[in-house]
């Protein structure tokens, strides 16, 4: 079974990440780590912080000489902000008079609308936003990518299993449909100011988030998740909470901000005839292939060996520079939210975040279809399922 859990405030001394239940033997360091957090930090629109701050990997456990143990995995990331906000956020009591003096202890009591603010403050009886949003921040997703490193390391090497993100809509430009990027585009994709894989619809993102910084506003966008190489029969048809798109999509909006999810053409299948809306089997020269990629890789909650392609909405940054109304919680007059500073947009970012959740799925579902506790063993176990699948004539062809 894998399990992961992820612990840390947004200007906390460290986020922590553990993923347990990962065999021994897969191949991953600190820098593979740290490659992955950088990826994270990409994209034109990011605010301030992405620039002064600096995500410290140390693997505290269950990797040794660059390879997992099979025991559970433990990552830090340090905040290095942290010195700034040490008796802030201190675990420790701190005396109060220490704290009067400081303008970043001030109580945060006109709540953001868009955040866990207002809801945060209601349910877990706190008269101030800070011990909401401190946990509620995205900066929690670095903690999501280190682990989700690790799960992608695994369904390459054991599986074959290769993933990448990119960015199809961002606020109203939607990049010109054509053809799926491939593996190889990923450095393409990584190094575009918006991870667009069109020129052209990047150019015209980017312009828009300039326009949008201009006005003080924020945008969000679409990303696109993509994996080749899955095996048929990940998931199950046998229970709704056992179906591998029931699981994608969970995934997916526990990511902050993220308000819609579809597999495939999703939404655009609702309006289509039934005629043309599903992909039609034909017996290949070398095995059974699908015709189309309209259902995005899954039929009946698992998985069909054809490409899988899942997307995710997100919703603009809500902690808006043109503030928006809310109420002070402490006076209960009408006030504007506060802001210090924020992304103009984190659309790039959430798309890394999504391979990372997309990762992490394939992962769990892979290792309850197949069990090992050495990736040799599940690519073994891998082997003999597709071998017996061929065996009786139901293989897939190329
Ligand atoms: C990568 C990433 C970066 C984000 N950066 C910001 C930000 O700088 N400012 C902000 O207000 N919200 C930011 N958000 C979104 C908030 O965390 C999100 O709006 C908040 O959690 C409330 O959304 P929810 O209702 O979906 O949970 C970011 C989200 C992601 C995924
Ligand atoms: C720190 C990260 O993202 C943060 C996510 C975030 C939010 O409200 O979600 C708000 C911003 O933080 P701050 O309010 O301190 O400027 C982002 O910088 C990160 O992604 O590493």
């Amino acid at each position: 079974m894998l399990r992961y859990l992820t612990a840390g405030e947004s200007h906390g001394p460290a986020l922590v990440a553990t993923i347990d239940g990962l065999p021994a033997h897969v191949r991953i360091t600190s820098d593979d780590i740290a490659a992955a957090l950088a990826r994270r930090r990409l994209g034109f629109g990011r605010g301030a912080r992405m620039k002064f701050e600096a995500d410290q990997v140390t693997i505290l456990g269950g990797v040794r000489h660059g390879e997992t143990l099979g025991s559970p995995v433990a990552i830090q990331i340090g905040n290095t902000e942290w010195p700034k906000w040490e008796q802030v956020m201190s675990a420790d009591p701190v005396d109060p008079s220490v704290l009067e003096g400081l303008a970043r202890n001030a109580a945060l009591t006109r709540p953001r609308p868009g955040h866990a603010d207002l809801v945060g403050m209601q349910k877990y009886d706190f008269d101030e936003a800070r011990p909401v949003l401190e946990r509620a921040s995205a900066r929690e997703t670095a903690a999501r990518v280190a682990i989700g490193a690790v799960a992608k390391a695994f369904l390459e090497q054991a599986l074959g299993i290769t993933l990448l993100s990119h960015v199809t809509e961002l606020g109203p430009v939607r990049a010109p449909a054509g053809p799926l990027p491939t593996i190889d585009d990923l450095p393409a994709i990584d190094a575009d100011p918006v991870r667009c894989f069109s020129a052209e619809g990047s150019a015209a993102m980017v312009a828009e988030v300039e326009a949008c910084q201009k006005a003080g506003d924020t945008l969000g966008g679409v990303v696109e998740v993509i994996a080749w190489g899955l095996p048929p029969g990940l998931g199950s048809h046998v229970h709704g909470d056992r179906r591998l798109d029931a699981r994608l999509a969970g995934a997916l909006m526990g990511i902050q901000a993220i308000k819609g999810v579809e597999l495939g053409d999703g939404f655009e299948l609702a309006r289509t005839r039934g005629s043309l809306a599903h992909d039609e089997i034909t017996p290949g020269e070398d095995g059974i292939r699908r015709t189309s990629g309209r259902s995005g890789g899954t039929e009946g909650g698992m998985s069909t060996g054809e490409v899988l392609r899942v997307r995710a909405a997100m919703k603009p940054i809500a902690t808006v520079p043109r503030a928006l109304r809310t109420l002070d919680t402490a006076t209960g007059e009408p006030a504007v939210a506060h802001h210090q500073r924020s992304d103009v947009c984190a659309v790039p970012a959430a798309g890394v975040v999504a391979e990372a959740m997309v990762a992490l799925v394939l992962a769990e579902a892979a290792l309850e279809k197949f069990g090992g506790d050495s990736v040799a063993e599940v690519g073994r176990n891998a082997r003999a399922y597709l071998d017996d699948v061929a065996a009786r004539g139901l293989g897939l062809g190329s």
